[in-house]
């Protein structure tokens, strides 16, 4: 582990089959977040590279064969990109938990196997299907093909970097389009290993292609811009969701995008708190808390609201935070300093809106070869406004408000008086609430007595300000395909 640690890599661009330099020479510098020490100098894409990487992908998509290949040809090549990952699933994970700084465990256990599988389903699910028929009497016959789009561009955040990306990468590959991939500038260094995977399994060059950078006014901006690109599948901030769609729109591309969430977390006086609270500990403290489904807004009915923080309260002081490649860690560092200055500012805000602090605030105590790593305590405040901003806006950290409510109806006011609707948490053990809750919260996923079970035919996504389109089985080929109808003259 050390090597791993103190190594610090070359990260090159993958175009059109090959690891590239920069064409300006230009290099960025990542940092392991658990101690700030440089682990990978980075060459960022010009315009000029972005352009080749863009460029490539289209012939690889216009030439073929992977276009034109038989779905299981194509199934079959990523079903071993998924097998790689596997093969190489301890380097792929200590290297996620080296560059997000997420406890090791996590990474192997969870996101790199999810990360194959992400591959495989989309593989698989794409040989079940088949196109429609529409006979008209005698006279005419309709027939439906689903076909590739194109170039997709494929830009991803940094708290789970390769699960997010090969979570578009399934279903953009298993219908036959080619993909430019830029992962967060903070955490290339899985995603760049799909370069030589994708060789190792035997996928054409161009088909996909990675390039590294930053986003406005470099290789997102660039990519999102491009003429030869036909679509954008997009996880990361609203805000950039925004500025994405505007460039987007000159070319008029087809988007696809998961965005911020700040999910409300309902805990019903008659839920199984032995369930609930470590359930909402996880979804709470997770990553750090920096994952888009984070039950961030925990609101308890007042009957059991002190019996709640007591309880949560003591669960969240037992968590070990520390060094990610402990295997005892159960919370890393935050991921940056610029992500830490926007998680702290939070605790000024908090006071100033008369929040209660339950526990944390501050960094805890740690060993001294971590002391330059972003860490935090996980936080916990009590605030009875819900549009207090502690309770309205995206945190993106190991900090969670607790919100009382008095009956169901004020309970649903407040879950709805977000933003955003990426997803909820409903703990209660009446079945008729648990239906009657799920129906009237304004969010793309509720999970009920149980948070961050996935089956990946089912469709993810979010309401308002949480994203555009779903993703997801069927949702994704919808996605990643055009319908074309075909009529025929019979005589
Ligand atoms: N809904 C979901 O499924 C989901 C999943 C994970 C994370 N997220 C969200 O992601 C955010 C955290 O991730 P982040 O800070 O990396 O997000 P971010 O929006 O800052 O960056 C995401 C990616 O977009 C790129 N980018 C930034 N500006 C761009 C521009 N103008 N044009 C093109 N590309 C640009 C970045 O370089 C990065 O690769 C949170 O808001 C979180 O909720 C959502
Ligand atoms: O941080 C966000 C987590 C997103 C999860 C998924 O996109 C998924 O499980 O498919």
């Amino acid at each position: 582990m050390t090597e791993v640690k103190t190594k610090v890599r070359e990260v090159k661009l993958f175009i059109d089959g090959e690891y590239v330099c920069s064409s300006e020479n230009s290099l960025f510098e990542v940092k392991n977040p658990a101690t700030q020490e440089v682990i990978a100098k980075v060459h960022e894409a010009s315009r000029e590279d972005v352009d080749r990487a863009c460029l490539a992908a289209r012939r690889a998509f216009e030439q073929g064969p992977w276009r034109t290949m038989t779905v299981q040809e194509r199934s079959n090549k990523i079903r071993r990109m998924a097998e790689i990952i596997i093969e190489r699933k301890e380097e792929l994970a200590s290297l996620e938990a080296l560059d997000v700084g997420k406890p090791y465990p996590v990474a192997l256990g969870f996101e790199i196997p999810r990360s194959a599988h992400n591959l495989k389903f989309f593989a698989d699910f794409m040989e079940q299907q088949g196109g429609e028929v529409y006979p008209m009497g005698e006279d005419f016959l309709n027939y439906t093909r689903y076909e590739p789009v194109g170039v997709a561009a494929l830009i991803t955040p940094w708290n789970l970097p390769f699960m997010l990306t090969t979570w578009k990468l399934g279903p953009c590959l298993a219908t036959g389009n080619t993909a430019v991939i830029k992962p967060a500038e903070a955490t290339p260094l899985t995603v760049s290993l799909l370069g030589e995977i994708a060789k190792e399994a035997g996928i054409p060059d161009g088909v996909i292609n990675v390039i590294h950078g930053y986003g406005g006014n470099s290789a997102g901006e660039f990519m999102t811009a491009h003429s030869e690109v036909d679509m954008i599948s997009f996880t990361g901030e609203t805000s950039t969701g925004k500025a994405i769609m505007k460039t987007g729109a000159d070319t008029l591309k087809k988007v696809s995008f998961e965005l911020g969430g700040k999910a409300a977390n309902i805990i019903f006086e008659d839920a199984n708190l032995d369930k609930a609270i470590p359930e909402s500990i996880r979804a709470a403290f997770m990553n750090s808390g920096q994952v888009c489904l984070a039950g961030s807004r925990i609101l308890v009915q007042r009957r059991i609201f002190n019996e709640f923080i007591e309880r949560f309260k003591k669960a969240a002081e037992e968590l070990v935070v520390g060094d990610p490649q402990d295997a005892l860690t159960n919370m890393g560092p935050l991921v940056s300093e610029e992500h830490y200055q926007k998680v702290t500012s939070y605790f000024e805000i908090a006071k100033l809106e008369n929040s209660t602090l339950i526990t944390g605030g501050k960094r805890p105590n740690l060993p001294e070869y971590l002391k330059d790593g972003y860490y935090l305590e996980p936080t916990v405040y009590v605030q009875e406004d819900p549009k207090a901003r502690i309770c309205q806006e995206e945190i993106f950290g190991p900090v969670v408000t607790i919100i009382p409510f008095d009956t169901e109806d004020e309970a649903l006011q407040i879950a709805n008086s977000t933003d955003y609707g990426l997803n909820a948490v409903i703990w209660t053990d009446n079945l008729q609430r648990a239906h009657r809750v799920s129906h009237s919260v304004r969010a793309g996923t509720i999970w009920v007595n149980c948070w961050f079970v996935r089956d990946l035919r089912a469709p993810f996504g979010g309401y308002k300000k949480s994203g555009v389109g779903r993703e997801g089985g069927h949702h994704s080929l919808e996605f990643f395909t055009e319908a074309k109808n075909i009529c025929i003259a019979l005589h």
